[in-house]
């Protein structure tokens, strides 16, 4: 039998799929684990496990049956104090246990971020009840922004313009957590004039940045990014500085996307994954080592000598409309007849309201060519139910 490393894969979307398949291009053996049961990366794992990952025993149980090389999160929502306790009793959690915990609700990274690095941010307030929401959305002022602190991919988040919406971004955010726990951070709504992700890599030769990653959200969620996104040579000083400064803080090996605000006149920090990026999908197309590569290259403490952009690109999300049990995707023949262009089909068992199902990417010599082109695409993509 060959010999090699283990990987368990906390988290089964469509990001560790494209993780384990690079892994398993290592010769790795790979483990996946999710709260249900055929999720994406559990297609092409070796093994996998289907367990509540926001219970501290049933994370222990799977992690001390199979006694893995390495813990690789892929989510957010995860009994992450019990990582830290596996962290002590020398198991490795990538980047760092520390940084999965901070990272797991929007306060711990906020305030390290904010308070303790001096990044710049939007202001914030958090609250646990209604009373103390109300008073701090008053303070922050509108319109504002709320989201539960333990959510991602923009469940439960909502911009509330005036005192009349109140009740309903808290409803909101009460029913779109990850768990039912009251938290939510009020935000000041933040008029930047783009979005970016900075693909941040720290491995054992040091720390990269990729070219930045524009991007468009809605509802909280992405519907398309490309790369390179045109920033000025001072932008990308500033955002290179936070990317570093935070990262650095947060240690370890591995891939980060730092998601930042640009302003006419300054560049906020917004948020972290000490992961790889939903957004970082183009990266598939657009990079000699896609961010699923360098994460692996980077958590196996193998050398990454360059990163090199190959081509401009772009990616379009499918978002399922409905929730439906039995679905296909039709019209991915189509989207396959635009210049440049792939489809990935993430497989996902059932669907729901805005869910991502499948990803249009494209290439071209210019980044706008490549959004229409990855645009054409997706209008071709439909989830159909059967
Ligand atoms: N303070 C703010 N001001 C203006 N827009 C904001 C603010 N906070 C969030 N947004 C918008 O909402 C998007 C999603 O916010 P955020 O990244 O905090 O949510 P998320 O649920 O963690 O998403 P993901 O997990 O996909 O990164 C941001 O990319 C931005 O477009
Ligand atoms: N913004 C974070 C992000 O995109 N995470 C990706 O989405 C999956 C959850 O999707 P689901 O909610 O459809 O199961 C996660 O497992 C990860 O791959
Ligand atoms: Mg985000």
């Amino acid at each position: 039998m060959y010999q090699t490393k283990k990987v368990l894969l906390l988290g089964s979307g469509e990001l560790g799929k494209e993780v384990i398949i690079e892994a398993q291009r290592l010769g790795l053996e790979t483990i996946a684990v999710d709260r249900y049961e055929h999720a994406p990366a559990m297609q092409v794992a070796h093994r996998s496990y289907c367990v509540d990952m926001l219970n501290p025993d049933k994370v222990r149980e799977v992690v001390e049956k199979e006694q893995p090389d390495l813990i690789v999160p892929e989510i957010e929502a995860i009994a992450t104090s019990e990582l830290v306790k596996l962290e002590e009793e020398g198991f490795r959690v990538i980047p760092t246990a520390r940084a999965a915990k901070l990272t797991m609700d929007r306060e711990g990274i906020r305030r390290l971020a904010s308070e303790t690095l001096k990044l710049p941010t939007a202001q914030y307030k958090f609250a646990d009840t209604y009373e103390e929401f109300v008073l701090g959305a008053k303070e922050i002022g509108f319109p504002c922004v709320i989201k539960p602190i333990m959510s991602s991919s923009g469940k439960g988040q909502s911009v509330c313009r005036s005192e009349e919406e109140l009740e309903e971004c808290w409803n909101i955010a009460m029913e779109g957590g990850r768990v039912q726990n009251g938290r939510v951070i009020i935000e000041e709504f933040i008029r930047f004039e783009s979005e970016i992700t900075l693909l941040t890599v720290r491995a054992v030769n040091g720390t990269m940045f990729c070219a930045p990653i524009g991007h468009i959200q809605k509802d909280g969620d992405y519907i398309e990014s490309w790369q390179p996104h045109h920033m000025t040579e001072a932008q990308i000083e500033e955002a290179e500085k936070i990317a570093k400064a935070i990262t650095d803080e947060l240690g370890g090996y591995g891939i980060f996307g730092v998601e930042l605000f640009l302003a006419e006149d300054k560049v906020y920090f917004s948020e972290v994954s000490p992961r790889p990026h939903d957004t970082g999908l183009v990266t598939l197309v657009t990079q000699n080592l896609s961010e699923f590569a360098l994460h692996v290259r980077a958590i196996l403490g193998f050398p990454i000598p360059e990163i090199t952009q190959l081509s401009p690109g772009a990616s379009r999300p499918l978002k399922a409309k409905t929730e439906v049990n039995d679905y296909t995707i039709t019209g991915i023949e189509e989207a396959l007849a635009v210049p440049n262009t792939q489809v990935r089909v993430f497989g996902k068992p059932v669907t729901k309201v805005g869910r991502r199902i499948a990803v249009a990417l494209s290439t071209a010599e210019t980044a706008e060519q490549a959004r229409d082109y990855a645009g054409q695409a997706l209008e071709k993509l439909q989830m159909k139910e059967v």
